[in-house]
This record gives C-alpha cells, structure tokens and sequence, in this order.
C-alpha cells in the first residue's frame, strides 16, 4: 500500500504545487487521478518514485518512508509509464523491454525471453520486436512502454497520462488492454488522467483533485458519477454523468422476456443455430440491435432498445444465439432500479 502523510510540495519560486495530501492507495487495485491541469497529479505521483522530494509530510510504501530507501532499490519495484512512451529509440523493441532486467543482471538470453514474454502479454505480434520505437505506431510504442514497466515485475506501477498520446479507438484498445491485464496481474496501480471518461474506466477507485492537489472526491466510479460531492466536482464530470453511470451497471440487470412469434407488426426471424437475422415489417428486413446481457452493461441494452425498430432489444448469449428479448420500458425500469448492483468486473 502506498500512504501519503500530509506529503506537500512547494518549489523554490514559492509554487504550492500541492499543499498537504493525505491518501491511502490501496494493494492490488487501480486508483485514478483526475483533475483539471496544473492540480498537482503529475507531483503526486512523482512523489512514490522520488523524483519529486516533498517538501512537508512523507510517503510511505508498504510503512517505510520512501526517503529511507535508496532510490535505485525503490524504483526497481516501481514500474513507471508516461505519456509517448519514453523508449530508447536507437534501441530495438525488445531490448527496451529487456533493459531492465538487464540492470537486474539478468543475461541477455534470459532478458530477451522475458521481454518476448511480455510483449505478447500486452498484444504485440511478435514481430514488432526487431523493429526500432520510430518504426511502431502511437498505440504500439505505448503497449511497448507497459511492457517494459513491467518488465521486473514491480508490485506498483504509476502511469502518467500513458494513453493520452493516441486516438480515441487506439486508446479504448489500451485502456481495455489495461484493465484485462489487470484482472490477470493485480498490481498497485496509481493512475494519472484529466480525463474523466478515462478515470471511471479503470479506476476502482478515483480520486478528484482540486487545486494544489486538494482532494475534491474519493469514490468509486458508480458513487462519484451518482453522488458527486459538490456543483464543482458535478460540473467537473459533466452534464451526461447519468448515461455514462449506466456503463458502470450491468446488463444482466434487466429482466428478459422469452421470444414471441410476433411483435405487433414486427416478426423476428433467426438462422438456424438460432442467431438474429432480422427484423421484418410488411416482408421488409431490418437490423437487429443485440446485447449480451452476460457481458454488456446497461448503456448497451438501453442503446440497443432505442435503435430496435420494434422497440425491442434482442439479448444473446455467448455465442450470439437469441436467449430472449428486453422491451424499452423494460431496460428504462431496470435503469430506475436503485438497488442494482455495480459492475466493476465487467466494465
Ligand atoms: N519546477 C517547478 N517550479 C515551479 N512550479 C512548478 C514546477 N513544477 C511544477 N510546478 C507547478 O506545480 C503545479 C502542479 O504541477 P503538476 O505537473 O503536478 O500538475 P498536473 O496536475 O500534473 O498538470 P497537467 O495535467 O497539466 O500535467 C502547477 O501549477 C505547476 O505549474
């Protein structure tokens, strides 16, 4: 666990960057940042690794004050990620991923095959590895920098802004890559975005800063998004908080209805494993919205029910086989259900 102890920072110039934190960041989960820029994320996080010393309270990793350690031990069990990656570009792919376990003494044999290891665990076709960081997409050369920062297998990772570099589709890539990744590995993640959207994705939990790294909010993503502390933390996540709140809750919430052989007007036909094929009106097709009420949240089954041209979603199975159907009246009554459960799994 990381501890922050009234941990402040105030340059030489007199830039109270953050004026006093206190804040308990869990084992094994993932914890998110977010504020507007120049709140102090970037100090904060700065602070585990010691690249920024505090000038007022401390930090302690695990009950030890990281000033008590010295900074090459405490950063070899500190995987780092920023924003462009950072690699060596007069270095191929896998020896940036191997450099570490390289200063760890590991041989170069040894090394290699970790970083091969690795690049595969964050989904890079095993080609890439020749090839130099220039010679990698945006997305790409940030898979390689999670690679490397976990290279050694440090039990904390801090990541700064690390996906904020690439285009939105690239960057949902990531963040699912991260949170599968997660699930696998549990690290102690401390996660730095101004990105909202981004915050409530992969934190457990998220932490709302104000100006000199003030705490605004500490919650979980359903909490913060239904119940934000103040105007300024509810302007801060914006007028869609509600819709986006339904992408934390799953679709298993709404309750199905068994297929009929007729909707009004509307006839849906399926092949002959039973997937959807269409929706037919007067001998005419239409799509067929589905949702997987086993993998999907809420905000993909209401989607689902306002585009169905009958006003009925069709829920699937795994393997897209038509298991029943949800009309919008039913999904908008599963919505108003407060004591739904929050989905944090199946995010
Ligand atoms: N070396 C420095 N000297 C003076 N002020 C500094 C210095 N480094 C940072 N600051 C100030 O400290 C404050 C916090 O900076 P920090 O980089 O932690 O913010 P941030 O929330 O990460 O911002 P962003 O989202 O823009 O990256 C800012 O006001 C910044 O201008």
């Amino acid at each position: 666990m990381i501890r922050f102890e009234g941990a402040a920072k105030r340059h030489p110039d007199g830039t109270v960057a953050v004026r006093g934190l206190d804040l308990d960041v869990p084992a094994g989960r993932t914890t998110v940042l977010v504020g507007p820029s120049g709140c102090g994320k970037t100090t904060i996080l700065r602070m585990v690794n010691r690249m920024v010393v505090p000038t007022g309270g401390r930090v302690l990793l695990d009950g030890t004050d990281v000033a008590e350690l010295p900074a090459a031990q405490l950063r070899r069990g500190i995987g780092y990620v920023i924003q462009q990656a950072g690699l060596f570009p007069h270095r191929r792919v896998i020896d940036n991923v191997a450099t570490v376990p390289r200063l760890l003494g590991w041989d170069r044999k040894r090394a290699r095959a970790r970083a091969a290891e690795l690049l595969e665990l964050v989904g890079l076709p095993p080609e890439t590895a020749r090839r130099y960081p220039a010679q990698l997409s945006g997305g790409q050369q940030q898979r390689v920098g999670v690679a490397r920062a976990l290279a050694a297998d440090p039990p904390v990772l801090l990541m700064d802004e690390p996906f904020s570099a690439v285009d939105p589709l690239v960057r949902a890539g990531l963040q699912e890559e991260l949170l599968r990744l997660q699930a696998e590995l549990g690290k102690t993640v401390l996660f730095v975005t101004h990105d909202i959207e981004e915050a409530v994705r992969l934190g457990d939990r998220v932490v709302v800063l104000r100006e000199h790294g003030e705490i605004a909010q500490l919650a979980d993503p359903h909490t913060l998004l239904t119940a934000p502390a103040d105007a300024g933390v509810a302007a801060f996540l914006g007028r869609d908080r509600g819709l986006r709140g339904l992408g934390l809750r799953p679709a298993a919430d709404v309750p199905l209805a068994k297929l009929e052989p007729a909707y009004e007007d509307w006839k849906l036909t399926l092949d002959q494993d039973g997937r959807p094929e269409h929706w037919l009106r007067d001998g005419r097709p239409h799509p067929v919205p589905v949702f997987a009420p086993a993998r999907d949240t809420l905000r993909a089954a209401l989607d689902a029910a306002v585009l169905a041209p009958s006003g009925h979603a069709v829920a699937v199975d795994a393997d897209g086989r038509a298991i029943g159907t949800a009309s919008r009246a039913a999904v908008v009554a599963a919505l108003a259900d407060e004591g739904a459960q929050v989905n944090h799994a199946g995010r």
